[in-house]
């Protein structure tokens, strides 16, 4: 066994000595400056030092019940701990630290399966900043900064999740008593799926149809109270609970929720961008979409915080254990290699880590134009909210997908033992996973950027002068490009991802148009051109990743071997979707049949120049070996004897002859039952 682990430290060793630039220098760029990167570790040691943080019965071996009550345990001792970083430092800002614990993967080391409180900074919170007066802001974020109430974010019912439109949960004024009366009519209205909503929170935000003198005025953000102040218990009229066992997220405590005839102030009612009046007439915002405001800021921060994030944990790991896993051989006779020498190895991690790097540069970029578009809408501009929507939407589909079908590959990359809990994959995957569905369904965020995309496309003329630069392209284009040479250079490869969009764009649009000549409705004919309108969104977001990639490594402030790394990630990031949608470049962008060999070459050539550097990008990412939380990928590269540890944690192993032998399995194998 000595022999095993130390041939595996001596592997992953081996890697780090011969890579060709500083992984430090990597993980300052990757945090964004050697001062951040201090600020995270000092986070890190502070939380991770301490031993109350950690459990020594691994999560899964608990009852479902005790998951919840440990949960909780784990939830206010962490957050307690934040309140006395904030009270005892002023260095680094509250909301770098929920960022950093929340948005980032220092929390999943206290809780990997999530945390009951999170929406309630997430979601709650941000929905009383974009929502809110100033008055309503100053009482609801007080108390819920200051703990003294725990919320949630209640849209999705048992009904509807996407089209929030149709949500059933109706609020009518009362204009005698000055009071909202909520209820739910049906059973498909109950309130699904809020996080912490089940038993740890007693206040939410509540989404409910408005009804005031009769009419209808669509769905609008009420705070609600759910719980005694004191004794938890749910007020009159509220039906609450759990909703049971998931995939995962099994410590988030997601809840059901159902109102009979609740009353509630008018003044619940946020009224930063329509109001209620105390006669009950309606005053409308200047966009009713105001509302789902907190659903783009979440989008946003999934995006690195969760996609980018989630995936570089999973090819830490998978790289890790592919440079001290052995199997095979390459040449007979020769020692087995390692997997990470296989081509086909390669092509599953190393595309991984370039996605990585290509996700953090457009969630930076997204980030950037959240907070500049939020300070415009405060002055009331409102100009730029379609392209940060279109933009958040497709960003957001595409990262997690890439990431959930990577992670998978990943998982799959360390054959048998990736499917063992301690791996941490089912956790990792899990966690991802559920971002493909909530805030949003990838497939319908995905429609909502081509109704941008077709909607630009019939404009591409007339607003040309005013278009906006991630629509640039689309001005520029000319049918004709495609007839151009084709050569492998950084530039070309990004010219042909707008083609690609750009001509499937055009495509889309016409095919509609001409559907709708054929006597389609404009609805008939968008539900026929569906397949291509979710594919226009993904390669209009591609084409986007691509060019912000591509500006990221021209000026990124690093030495020359760092920049040469992160250029082949770029390019290897191009040149894989491009072999991915070959057909689509043959077909609209200026690739020929003939040109198509040499981009299978530059692959291979490109796996072959980021192997020897594999391991020391991975490390880049920094995770602290708490975080990662797996036997396959923890920086010593002692695999092995971690798996087995992690096996002697099962409570079977805490005796050798388990009870069920002598009830069941002696009587059965004696003919004696
Ligand atoms: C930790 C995580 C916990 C998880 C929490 C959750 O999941 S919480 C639950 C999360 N739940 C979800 O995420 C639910 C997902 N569902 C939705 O977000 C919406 O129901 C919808 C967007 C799919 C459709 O909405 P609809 O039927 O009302 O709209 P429509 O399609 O008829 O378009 C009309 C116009 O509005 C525009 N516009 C739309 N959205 C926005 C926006 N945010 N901003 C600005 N604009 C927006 C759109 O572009 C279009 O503009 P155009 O072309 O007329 O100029
Ligand atoms: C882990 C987790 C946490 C969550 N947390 C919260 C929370 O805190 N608060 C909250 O309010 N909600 C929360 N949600 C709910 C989440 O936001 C919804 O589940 C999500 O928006 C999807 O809606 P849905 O479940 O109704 O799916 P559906 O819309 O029913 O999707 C089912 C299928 O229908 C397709 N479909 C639906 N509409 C269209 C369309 N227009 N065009 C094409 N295809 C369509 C989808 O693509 C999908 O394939 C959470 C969900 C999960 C999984």
């Amino acid at each position: 066994m000595v022999g095993i682990s130390d041939k595996c430290t001596e592997d992953i060793a081996r890697e780090r000595k011969k890579c060709s630039f500083s992984s430090t220098e990597l993980t300052h760029f990757w945090d964004g400056g050697v001062e951040l990167t201090k600020r995270r570790k000092l986070l890190e040691n502070y939380f991770l030092s301490d031993p109350e943080l950690k459990s020594s019965v691994p999560l899964e071996y608990l009852s479902h019940k005790e998951k919840y009550e440990r949960s909780i345990k784990l939830s206010c001792l962490f957050f307690k701990k934040i309140s006395n970083w904030l009270e005892h430092n002023d260095t680094i800002s509250a909301m770098e630290v929920y960022q950093s614990v929340l948005g980032g993967s220092l929390g999943s080391a206290v809780l990997k399966d999530g945390f009951p409180f999170a929406v309630h900074y997430v979601m709650f919170i941000p929905t009383i900043i974009g929502q809110g007066t100033m008055a309503q802001q100053a009482h609801w974020i007080s108390r819920a900064w200051n703990l003294e109430i725990m919320c949630t974010y209640a849209q999705t019912e048992l009904g509807h999740g996407t089209f929030i439109r149709g949500l059933e949960t109706t609020s009518t004024y009362d204009p005698d008593t000055e009071e909202f009366v909520l209820h739910s009519p049906t059973l498909t209205s109950y309130k699904w799926w809020p996080g912490g909503l089940g038993h740890t929170c007693n206040y939410a935000v509540v989404l409910a149809q408005l009804y005031t003198k009769g009419q209808c005025h669509g769905i609008h953000p009420f705070v609600v109270q759910l719980r005694d102040e004191e004794t938890w218990m749910p007020l009159p009229g509220i039906k609450i609970g759990e909703i049971g066992c998931k995939l995962g997220f099994n410590t988030v405590n997601n809840g059901y929720l159902g109102f009979d005839h609740v009353r509630i102030p008018r003044d619940r009612l946020l009224m930063k961008n329509n109001k209620v009046l105390k006669d009950g007439t309606y005053v409308k915002s200047q966009n009713d979409k105001l509302t789902y405001g907190t659903m783009i800021f979440v989008r946003v921060i999934v995006v690195r915080g969760v996609a980018a994030s989630n995936l570089a944990k999973a090819v830490t790991i998978a790289t890790r254990y592919s440079a001290v896993r052995r199997q095979s051989e390459l040449k007979p006779g020769e020692p087995e290699p390692q997997i990470m020498e296989f081509q086909t190895q390669q092509y599953k991690l190393f595309p991984a880590i370039a996605t990585v790097f290509a996700i953090k540069s457009s969630a930076t970029w997204l980030w950037d134009v959240y907070n500049s578009v939020t300070k415009d809408l405060d002055q009331g501009d409102l100009d730029k909210l379609p392209e940060l929507h279109a933009m958040a939407c497709c960003l957001k589909a595409i990262s997690t997908s890439d990431a959930n079908q990577m992670i998978e590959t990943c998982r799959f990359a360390c054959g048998g033992h990736g499917y063992m809990t301690s791996s941490n994959f089912p956790t990792i995957y899990s966690s991802l996973t559920a971002a493909v569905t909530y805030e949003g369904e990838n497939t319908v965020l995905l429609l909502q950027t081509a109704r941008y995309l077709v909607k630009a496309w019939s404009q591409r003329d007339v607003t040309s002068a005013t278009i906006t630069a991630t629509l640039k392209y689309l001005s520029d284009f000319r049918p004709s490009d495609i007839y151009q040479p084709w050569s492998l250079t950084m530039s070309n490869l990004a010219e042909a991802f707008r083609l690609v969009a750009a001509g499937k764009i055009k495509y889309c649009s016409e095919h509609i148009d001409y559907l709708i000549q054929k006597g389609y409705t404009s609805e008939d004919a968008w539900n026929a051109t569906s397949i291509q309108l979710t594919q226009i969104a993904e390669a209009h977001c591609r084409a986007f990743i691509v060019d912000t990639f591509v500006k990221e490594t021209e000026v990124a402030v690093v030495s020359e071997p760092v920049r040469k790394v992160l250029v082949q990630l770029c390019e290897l990031y191009s040149v894989y979707w491009l072999l991915k949608n070959v057909g689509d470049f043959l077909v609209y962008s200026h690739l020929k049949i003939s040109d198509v060999d040499a981009v299978n070459e530059r692959l291979a050539e490109l796996l072959a120049a980021i192997r020897p550097n594999a391991v020391g990008i991975v490390d880049s990412f920094d995770f602290h070996d708490d975080i990662l939380d797996s036997a396959l990928g923890a920086y010593d590269g002692r695999v092995y004897e971690r798996i087995f540890e992690a096996a002697n944690k099962s409570p079977l192993n805490a005796e050798p002859v388990n009870e069920s032998f002598h009830k069941y399995l002696k009587p059965f194998l004696k003919g004696q039952m």
